[in-house]
């Protein structure tokens, strides 16, 4: 008989009791503390929380770019906790696309290399028409030739979505994609990210200080301390951002506590 996998299931990542721990003694920072959660496939999540709380740490490792001290961490069907380095490589490479802040654009590389790049190295080509359909999404047909210096920061940052969405990964993780751009090109990325989830069905997990880069996703976690301590699905920017002060307020009424005693 046929096991359920969690492919089956619907869920693209999961972290289920999850454990981050940096440093020793004095210097031990907790930075996740039991953390289980399922990032349904199909879905935009939005990661938000206080400064510190561990937005980066989560998706660091449920991406594969971190290993975590306790608990399990899977994409898809493939258990990324206990890989081998190798095999991170490989994971990351074939089941992952990412999107930073600072674009990370190659800059010898003109737009359409940078966005068949990841495919090139694993050795494959372009499927023609799903190409062609990114390329059109993204608004970059007459810039494909252009280096990224040649290109406004909002078209780099469409170039970084088109490289993550190329390979069809089961997840895309984008860090503050929206960081370093004005609002209308945030804008253009934003309904970019949505329109893939829509259209293509792509599965997107974003870490944002943003609340109206949040209000695009279709579900919120907010961490403090290390812990995911709420969520909201379909939210408003303004519920967003009472939900976010509520949190800030409540840690830094721990903190005051905590320097009082
Ligand atoms: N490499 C590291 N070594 C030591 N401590 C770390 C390291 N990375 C993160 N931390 C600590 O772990 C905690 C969580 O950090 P993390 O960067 O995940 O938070 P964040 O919510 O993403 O913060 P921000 O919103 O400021 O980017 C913080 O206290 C941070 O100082």
């Amino acid at each position: 008989m046929a096991s359920t996998t969690m492919a089956d299931a619907g869920i693209a990542a999961r972290a289920a009791g999850v454990w981050k721990v940096y440093g020793t003694g004095e210097a031990q920072v907790i930075a996740l503390r039991d953390v289980s959660v399922d990032l349904a496939r199909g879905r935009f999540t939005a990661i938000m929380g206080p400064s510190g709380s561990g937005k980066s740490t989560l998706m660091h490792c449920l991406a594969g770019l971190d290993t975590v001290n306790r608990g399990e961490v899977f994409i898809g069907d493939l258990r990324v906790t206990g890989m081998s380095d190798r095999q991170l490589t490989q994971m990351r490479r074939d089941n992952v696309g990412f999107i930073f802040q600072q674009f990370n654009l190659l800059p010898t590389l003109t737009a359409e290399e940078n966005i068949t790049l990841p495919l090139s190295i694993a050795g494959k080509k372009p499927d023609k028409a799903w190409f062609d359909q990114v390329i059109d999404t993204v608004g970059l047909r007459d810039r494909l030739s252009h280096k990224p210096t040649e290109l406004s920061g909002g078209q780099q940052q469409r170039v970084a979505c088109a490289r993550a969405l190329v390979s069809r990964p089961e997840v895309i993780f984008a860090d503050e994609p929206t960081g370093n751009l004005d609002s209308k090109s945030g804008a253009e990325v934003l309904n970019f990210l949505r329109d893939s989830v829509d259209r293509f069905g792509q599965t997107i997990v974003m870490v944002t200080h943003d609340a109206n880069a949040a209000s695009y996703a279709d579900r919120v976690l907010f961490l403090a301390d290390g812990q995911v301590v709420d969520e909201l699905i379909d939210p408003t920017a303004e519920q967003v951002l009472d939900e976010l002060k509520r949190l800030e307020e409540i840690v830094g009424s721990r903190q005051t506590q905590a320097e009082g005693h």
